[in-house]
């Protein structure tokens, strides 16, 4: 983990531990998150993810350990620091009569954003030809866009974002993503919490495994994945439709050349981890 004088270090997270009455749900939890780079945590339901969001932004204290957010404790975050974060958690703060534009002008005089910013950022984020629409009326994967949109209109430093693209369909979910990386490339930070380990293996740096409030596996998602790749195995399918699924030894070695030997082969893969597998793998749980 870098160091805490690091210029770049937006956000980070030491022996943060969270207690609601008396469980704990978040457990030592360390992670850093630079400039231009987007830290994923992952995990089931309940394993304290929204909880973390909640105390980088000041919306809830922890029991014990530390955050930093912009240089700022995060026991001292007030209001002030919504002029360098953005938060995407659900629709909730959109106001549905208004329309899709002049919910962005709302917030752009609230956060002291330029308006003429928000014509721009309709067209970047495809909602232009929607802008006299009442938010309201708007398709679900609309509104998570206007959402998205009114977090980035100040052009924040961080953003946070609670499972993004939970219940959208996969091109709309994809046009999110797309727009992430771009915000990434600009130098935004992005904290994102999803289920999603494809979404995760595509668009973070960093992972943390989440579960029950312990991160059980952090780093790059190619880091994680490689530390469990040391039980490797092949999946065949052979031509009579029965599928294999061998460890790497002499028997699996003998028995693919008697098949190949007897053109039986339909399909051979190796099978490398994914970061689900690892997650079931270390937990004993699914991701979902
Ligand atoms: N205010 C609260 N008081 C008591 N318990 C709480 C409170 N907020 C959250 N919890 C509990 O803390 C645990 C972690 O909740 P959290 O919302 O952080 O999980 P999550 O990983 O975001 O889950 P999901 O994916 O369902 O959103 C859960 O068991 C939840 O019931």
């Amino acid at each position: 983990m870098k160091s805490k004088t690091s210029s770049a270090e937006y956000i980070s997270i030491s022996h943060l531990s969270k207690k609601f009455d008396k469980d704990f749900v978040l457990k030592d939890v360390n992670a850093v998150l630079n400039k231009g780079e987007i830290l994923g945590f992952l995990g089931p339901s309940g394993a304290g993810k929204t909880t973390t969001i909640k105390i980088l932004t000041g919306q809830l204290r922890p029991t014990s350990g530390d955050a930093e957010v912009l240089g700022i404790n995060c026991r001292k975050i007030d209001e002030l620091i919504y002029e360098q974060i953005g938060i995407v958690t659900d629709s909730s703060g959109v106001y549905e009569r208004m329309s899709v534009y002049d919910n962005l002008r709302y917030f752009a005089r609230l956060l002291n954003a330029p308006i003429a910013d928000i014509d721009p950022l309709l067209k970047r984020i495809g909602l232009y030809e929607h802008r006299k629409k009442p938010a309201g009326k708007l398709s679900k994967g609309q509104m998570q866009r206007l959402v998205v949109a009114r977090a980035i209109l100040h052009r924040p430093k961080v953003l946070f974002l609670d499972e993004p693209t939970s219940g959208l369909d996969p091109s709309t979910a994809l046009e999110i993503h797309r727009m992430l990386l771009d915000l990434k490339e600009e130098g935004m930070a992005i904290f994102l919490t999803t289920h999603n380990m494809e979404e995760a293996t595509k668009l973070c740096d960093h992972v943390a495994l989440l579960n029950e409030g312990i991160i059980v596996e952090y780093g790059t998602p190619e880091e994680i994945c490689l530390k469990h790749n040391k039980v490797k195995k092949y999946r065949v399918q052979l031509t009579d439709g029965t599928k294999h699924v061998l460890l790497q030894n002499q028997d699996t070695a003998e028995k693919i050349s008697q098949w190949l030997y007897e053109s039986r082969i339909e399909t051979i893969h190796s099978c490398e981890p994914t970061l689900e597998t690892v997650f079931l793998e270390v937990t004993g749980r699914e991701l979902k």
